[in-house]
């Protein structure tokens, strides 16, 4: 709901300073308009005139000329809509020229971060979306301006033909207009919800009829069909919701149009004894069907079809910059500008006071977009240090840290990165709220996506579903931490890194939940505290001092005698690979740590 006003809200932001430039139009189309006041409140006032002075006084010539002026009173309003139509132009057109312009900018400038995600988009905008906010634009304008000078001279004929008359047909005009009001904004948010599960949907077809031979080999066709089923009834039940709401605006239309006339004629015997004439009842009547219930209808029609979809429309234009194609988004997040590391620290210093020796001493190391990089060593080594410098959240006191090749700026960090400590944050709300934490708009197939791959299902089961009420003091530590790691999985950005995020895991669902990160395009950073995580990475950082060193497992069994050590004292629970030794370099036993280590096995590094 809250993004729904806020659709409202930045739709109305930017239509004021629109119409502002344009006070000298809207003025111009009121002065034409004014001749549709005049035609309203003649017609019913000649029709009253001419009956209580003309022809029920026995004077059927003045009820004749009565009626002339009546009627000749639509000449004028003819008159009107061509100047109408003139002054319309000059309000609609500009709309659709800033609308283009702004989907053309804002293409160009997504083409630069996100090449393939705005190209549609952006074409439906220029083309289609841009021509529906104009028809919708020149639609509202004509029929608001048409019902507020046809009420107004409606109003009017009413208060001169007798004031009583208004005790009578205004409640149950304000009624029904109160209730329509309100019906807006539930409205257009079902009319998104419709067109978000409408587009899911067609995608998930879209992408299922092409990928038929691929879901046949895996074997994932029941999994497709429940995909497909859960996205068509997330469409039912939206469609269902706009017809609810269709349904109370049916309502009142019939209190706002139907409702004043009834009530005048179930009243009109206590109104003619209290002195109103036979002619007043008959203008009124006049008034009431000829010109307020076709206003109104006109206004409701045009509101609940145009209305919706131009605010919808027009949302999308004023909406941020549009994310990347949601396959792309949902995996991703945003992709380097180009082949340089995501992530690079060069010649890095750090220290946590002026005086105090350095955690991070002149440390140059990159992470190439899609890599997998283990840091370990001893406690107190420096590694949640360093996940801090490459986050961004801590700054180098020497050296400099890049991202995509360009120095960090506070401004990119979530853009570009998410880190994971090991204390996870988990907050009152639902599990989806939980999970959708650092990305509002994951669809409930890319959540069902992430439970997969990280084995959230167990828990899930447990809440009963992703609405349940997620109480933090219920989770163990290994859900708590599930559910962080399922919040950045979704996040899905350029860099993750889990500084012992993963620690209260047991082993196999660590596995599970390293290779899922491990294979999204971005790159990964894990603070190991097993050998196996370790070994599972590309390259892994041993964090040494002055000899800190990067390399494969093999490698580094080589080359870092530190990195053996700690090898050796996993022996017991995880062999290293024997691939990976070298005979004369064999690690050492279990309890033979050069007492780096402040945690014995099996709790690690
Ligand atoms: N906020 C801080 N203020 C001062 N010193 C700190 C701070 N945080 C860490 N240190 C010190 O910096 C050094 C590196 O700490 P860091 O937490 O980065 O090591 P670590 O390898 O992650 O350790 P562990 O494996 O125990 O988490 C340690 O000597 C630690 O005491």
């Amino acid at each position: 709901m809250a993004r729904r006003d806020g659709a409202l809200t930045r739709v109305t932001r930017d239509a004021r300073p629109f119409l502002r430039a344009r006070t000298g139009t809207v003025l111009r189309l009121a002065g034409w308009s004014l001749l549709e006041f005049v035609q309203t409140f003649l017609g019913g006032f000649g029709v009253a005139r001419a009956l209580d002075h003309g022809f029920l006084a026995g004077r059927p010539l003045t009820g004749l000329l009565w009626l002339a002026v009546a009627a000749v009173a639509v000449l004028p309003a003819q008159l009107a809509t061509r100047g109408v139509f003139g002054r319309l132009a000059d309000l609609v057109e500009p709309l659709r020229d800033g609308l283009v312009r702004r989907a053309v900018s804002r293409a160009l400038s997504g083409a630069l971060a996100h090449p393939a995600g705005t190209t549609a988009r952006s074409l439906s905008q220029v083309t289609h979306q841009s021509e529906i906010a104009r028809d919708g634009w020149a639609g509202l304008v004509l029929t608001l301006r048409s019902f507020v000078f046809t009420v107004a001279g409606a109003v009017a004929g009413l208060l001169a033909l007798e004031p009583r008359l208004l005790v009578v047909v205004l409640p149950p005009l304000v009624l029904g207009a109160a209730v329509f009001l309100a019906t807006l904004l539930p409205m257009a948010a079902r009319q998104r919800d419709y067109l978000t599960a409408d587009e899911a949907y067609a995608a998930h077809a879209g992408k299922a009829a092409a990928d038929l031979r691929d879901i046949a080999a895996a074997g994932a066709a029941d999994r497709t069909v429940t995909e497909s089923r859960d996205l068509a009834e997330d469409q039912v039940r939206a469609a269902r919701s706009l017809a609810r709401w269709s349904g109370v605006r049916v309502v009142a239309l019939a209190v706002c149009g139907r409702f004043p006339p009834l009530l005048l004629l179930l009243g009109a015997p206590w109104l003619l004894r209290n002195g109103l004439t036979p002619g007043a009842l008959v203008g009124a009547l006049t008034y009431l069907t000829q010109a307020l219930a076709p206003a109104v209808q006109a206004l409701m029609t045009m509101l609940s079809t145009v209305g919706g979809r131009l605010l919808v429309v027009l949302d999308r234009f004023t909406d941020a910059p549009p994310p990347p194609a949601e396959d792309e988004s949902d995996s991703q997040g945003p992709p380097p500008r180009d082949h340089a590391p995501v992530a690079e620290l060069r010649a890095v210093t750090f220290a946590y006071g002026p005086a105090a020796h350095p955690v991070l001493d002149r440390l140059s190391l990159s992470v190439a977009p899609g890599e997998h990089l283990a840091v370990v060593g001893p406690s107190g080594s420096g590694k949640s240090t360093l996940a801090a410098v490459l986050a961004g959240v801590e700054a180098p006191t020497g050296g400099t840290v890049l991202w995509h090749g360009r120095p960090v700026r506070g401004a990119d960090a979530t853009s570009v990165r998410v880190l994971l400590p090991q204390h996870a944050y988990v907050f009152t709300g639902s599990l989806r709220d939980n999970l959708r934490y650092l990305r509002p708009d994951a669809s409930d197939r890319s959540i069902a996506a992430m439970i997969d791959a990280l084995g959230l299902g167990p828990l899930l089961s447990r809440l009963g579903s992703l609405d349940a009420a997620l109480e933090p003091d219920r989770l163990s530590q290994g859900e708590r931490q599930l559910v962080a790691l399922g919040r950045a999985y979704l996040a899905a950005r350029p860099l993750t890194i889990l500084d012992e995020a993963t620690s209260r895991l047991d082993p196999a669902a660590e596995t599970r939940a390293e290779r899922a990160f491990a294979a999204l395009p971005g790159a990964l950073v894990v603070v190991a505290h097993r050998l196996s995580s370790a070994r599972r990475a590309d390259r892994i950082l041993v964090m040494d001092g002055p000899r800190t060193r990067c390399g494969t497992s093999a490698e580094l069994l080589r080359t870092s005698a530190l990195y053996r050590d700690l090898a050796g004292l996993w022996e017991p629970d995880e062999e290293p690979r024997r691939e990976n030794r070298e005979p004369e370099q064999a690690p050492h036993k279990s309890g033979r740590g050069n007492g780096l280590i402040s945690t014995p096995p099996p709790s690690l590094f």
